[in-house]
């Protein structure tokens, strides 16, 4: 049984990680899209139509990532994306710029998510801490209501990845590239509903500074 970690876990390590090896934040996030990116084109999903739908948190920066490295590889991909982008993290300031750069295209049309062929979620990841409303339960709602296959990063939005509960409402995603390690909530029952097939990422965050060898 591979390890998995709580939110706890996942926040000090990844802290440990910039801070004492000092291994930037952004270096983790340009891995963690990368390790999305290629479960996407793995799973082999119709890339007909992509939206990736981003909140300002590092979670929302890894899907922006995602857009770019997309949109680079020739495929149609726009950003819907929620909260003010001038209070987005630092890292997901960056992936703004660099996503403007590549004039990728940001909607707020509900419509967009509900046809697109493939959703990536990067709403919430383990920084989610209290029950999803207003405009996020709207994304949310739009993405299960939506036909396309939906890949949500780290954790699917609105659930809490200690307990595995739903906060309001949460994604429902049919796989979750999640960061690091497996994380606790996704191995309970309503987890495994929301996470389906679950890809670990390995993005150079190690519980004792190295990849531990397999068990
Ligand atoms: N740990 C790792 O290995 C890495 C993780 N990365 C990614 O970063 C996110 C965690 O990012 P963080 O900015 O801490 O939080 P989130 O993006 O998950 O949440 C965004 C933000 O939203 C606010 N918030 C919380 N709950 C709600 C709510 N119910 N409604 C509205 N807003 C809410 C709160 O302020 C949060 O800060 C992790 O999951 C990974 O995807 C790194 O990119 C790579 C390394
Ligand atoms: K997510």
């Amino acid at each position: 049984m591979s390890k998995a970690i709580t939110i706890a876990e996942a926040q000090r390590y990844d802290a440990h990680t910039i801070d004492v090896i000092g291994i930037p934040a952004l270096v983790l996030m340009e891995r963690a899209a990368l390790a999305t990116f290629n479960n996407i084109l793995n799973d082999d999903f119709d890339l007909t139509r992509v939206v990736v739908v981003a909140a300002t948190g590092n979670n929302g920066g890894d899907g922006i990532a995602v857009a770019r490295l997309l949109k680079i590889r020739g495929i149609d991909v726009e950003i819907y994306l929620l909260g003010d982008p001038a209070k987005a993290t630092p890292q997901t300031t960056q992936q703004l710029k660099i996503a403007n750069y590549y004039n990728i295209p940001i909607t707020s049309d509900l419509n967009h998510i509900v046809n697109a062929t493939v959703i990536v979620d990067a709403i919430f990841g383990v920084g989610l801490s209290r029950a999803v409303t207003g405009k996020f339960a709207d994304a949310i709602n739009a993405i299960n209501a939506a036909d396309a296959k939906t890949v949500a990063i780290d954790v699917p939005s609105g659930i809490n990845a200690d307990t595995g509960d739903v906060l309001g409402v949460a994604v429902v995603a049919d796989s979750t590239t999640t960061m690091a390690y497996n994380k606790i909530g996704l191995l309970t029952t309503v987890g495994k509903q929301h996470a389906g097939t679950v890809h670990v990422a390995d993005i150079g965050i190690y519980a004792q500074d190295r990849l531990e060898h397999a068990r």
